[in-house]
């Protein structure tokens, strides 16, 4: 499946230019992490990615083949709870690939381990907090072994703890082999978490290199204003 090349990839619905023409190539290990301004297109590059929005041209070539259908896994921002406990919300993830309920069971018990929700296996999943949700989100996408996860904002409304422990997490699912790009507005977890960084601005790529460069020596001026809070808002549209 890697490299995925994505070439001149473009959505203009109603003719403005959500991504304009993205070139970008993802090798097989790390955390690539995506930033820019509001409205760059971080969100919508994840969408057409997992194949929720169709693009309007350019090409994604999945290592040659086309994109396998259950290698890709998306977890959004405030991810989607049944009305079912801990473990049933988990153990669903299993469900498409014919798992059996038992293994299914044995497989969501052992994820929830890992990120230390063993303990609410049974509670209502709709009475977790935030952090709590976005660590069984996380869980559930795990247990499918995906081999590129796509991460949307996923600490965005979590404090320091919540999000130290949803790091903790997307280092070990890295860590197991899935290769990972996520969003955040976070600089600080940028530089901890991500091998290199895309910066995107108005639906393009302005640079896409090694995080300690990135911080260190930006090569944009988009990217330098931004790192500094100082981008103009009429450069983010
Ligand atoms: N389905 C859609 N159809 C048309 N335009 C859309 C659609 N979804 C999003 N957009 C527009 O595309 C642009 C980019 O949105 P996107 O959510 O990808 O930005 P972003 O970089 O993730 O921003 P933020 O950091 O604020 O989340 C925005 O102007 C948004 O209004």
């Amino acid at each position: 499946m890697f490299p995925v090349r994505i070439e001149n990839l473009r959505f203009s619905p109603n003719g403005h230019a959500v991504l304009d023409g993205i070139d970008l190539q993802l090798g097989s290990e790390g955390i690539t992490l995506l930033l820019g301004p509001n409205g760059a297109g971080k969100s919508m590059l994840l969408r057409v990615l997992c194949g929720l929005v169709e693009p309007s041209g350019g090409t994604i070539d999945w290592g040659g083949g086309v994109r396998p259908a259950r290698g890709v896994m998306m977890v959004f921002q405030h991810p989607m709870m049944l009305r079912a406990t801990v473990l049933e919300n988990v153990a669903l993830g299993l469900k498409p690939l014919g798992v059996s309920a038992a293994e299914r069971q044995r497989r969501a018990m052992a994820v929830l381990e890992r990120i230390g929700l063993a303990h609410r296996a049974g509670d209502s999943a709709r009475q977790l907090s935030g952090g709590e949700k976005q660590r069984l989100a996380l869980a559930r996408a795990w247990l499918t072994r995906p081999r590129l996860l796509l991460l949307d904002e996923p600490t965005a409304s979590l404090d320091p703890s919540a999000t130290a422990e949803v790091e903790r997490i997307i280092r070990e699912i890295r860590t197991d082999g899935t290769r990972i790009l996520m969003v955040t507005h976070n600089l600080g977890q940028a530089t901890r978490l991500g091998d290199d960084i895309v910066f995107l601005s108005a639906g393009k790529v302005c640079e896409h290199t090694p995080t300690q460069r990135f911080f260190s020596r930006p090569a944009s001026d988009e990217a330098r204003l931004f790192i500094q809070g100082e981008l103009p808002w009429r450069m983010t549209f």
